[in-house]
C-alpha cells in the first residue's frame, strides 16, 4: 500500500501542494483527476523524489520514502511513466526497453508477459522510439516502466494526445497489468471517462489539496464534472 500524509511540495519559494493526504490501497486502480496546474504531476513527482517535499511522509508497504533517491524509489518497487512519456526517440524500440531492465538493476531479458500485454513491440523491436506513434511510445512507456518489476505503476496523463481507438486499447492493457499481474496503478488523468471507465477509486484535487475521494461508482458524475470544467 502507497501511504502519503501531510506531504507539502514546492517549486523554490512557491508551495503547491499542501497537507496532501492520499492512500493507494494494493491491487486497485486509482486515479487522481483535476484541472490544469493544481498539482497532479506535482503529486507523483512528490511520490518519485523529483521534487522539494519539505515535509510529509510517504511509504510503500510501511517503508518511508521521504529521504530516498529516485532510483532507490523504483528499486522498492515503483514504476514511472512522466507526462510525454520520455521515450528516447533515437534508441530502438528494444534498447529503450533494455535501459528499463538496467535502471532496475535486473537480469537482461524482456519478460515474454510484456510482448503479450503490447504485441506491437516486438514486432517494432528494431525501430526507432521516435517513429513510433504517441500511442505506440505510451505501450513502449508502459511495458519499460513493467520490465523493472513494479508493484505500484504510475503513469502521468497516459491518453495525452492520443487518438480515441488507441485510447481503449491502452486502457485494456491498464486493466491486464491490473488484474493479470497484479499491479496497483495510480494513473493522473483529465480525460473523465477513460477515468469512470478504468478505476476503482477516485482522488479530485484542487489547488493542490484534495477536495473528494471514494470509489469511484459511488461518487457523484455530475459534481466532478463541474469541478473539472469550472
Ligand atoms: N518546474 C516548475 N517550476 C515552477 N513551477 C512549476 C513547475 N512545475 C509546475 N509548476 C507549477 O506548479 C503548479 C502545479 O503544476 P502541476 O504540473 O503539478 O499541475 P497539474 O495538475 O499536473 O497540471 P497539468 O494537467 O497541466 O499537468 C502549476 O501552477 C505549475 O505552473
Amino acid at each position: 500500500m502507497l501511504n502519503i500524509s501531510q506531504v507539502n511540495a514546492c517549486y523554490g519559494e512557491s508551495s503547491v501542494i499542501s497537507g496532501l493526504d492520499m492512500e493507494v490501497n494494493d491491487h486497485k486502480i486509482v486515479c487522481l483527476i483535476g484541472r490544469n496546474g493544481v498539482g497532479k504531476s506535482t503529486t507523483l513527482k512528490s511520490i518519485m523524489g523529483l521534487v522539494n517535499t519539505p515535509s510529509g511522509s510517504i511509504k510503500l508497504n510501511g517503508t518511508e520514502m521521504m529521504k530516498m533517491a529516485t532510483y532507490d524509489r523504483v528499486k522498492l518497487g515503483i514504476g514511472y511513466v512522466p507526462q510525454g512519456r520520455d521515450i528516447f526517440p533515437q534508441m530502438t524500440v528494444q534498447e529503450n526497453l533494455e535501459l528499463g531492465l538496467h535502471t532496475a538493476g535486473k537480469e537482461k531479458k524482456v519478460p515474454d508477459y510484456i510482448y503479450d500485454l503490447f504485441p506491437i513491440l516486438p514486432e517494432f523491436a528494431k525501430r526507432k522510439g521516435g517513429d513510433l506513434s504517441g500511442g505506440q511510445q505510451q505501450q513502449l512507456a508502459i511495458a519499460r516502466a513493467l520490465v523493472t518489476g513494479p508493484e505500484i505503476l504510475i503513469l502521468d496523463e497516459p491518453t495525452e494526445g492520443i487518438q480515441p481507438s488507441i485510447i481503449q486499447d491502452i486502457g485494456r492493457a491498464i486493466k491486464r497489468v491490473n488484474q493479470e499481474l497484479g499491479i496497483t496503478v495510480l494513473i493522473v488523468e483529465q480525460y473523465l471517462e477513460f477515468v469512470l471507465d478504468i478505476s476503482d477509486e477516485l482522488y479530485i484535487m484542487e489547488k493542490g489539496s484534495i477536495v473528494m475521494q471514494g470509489k469511484t461508482k459511488e461518487l457523484p458524475v455530475e459534481e466532478i464534472q463541474k469541478i473539472m470544467t469550472e
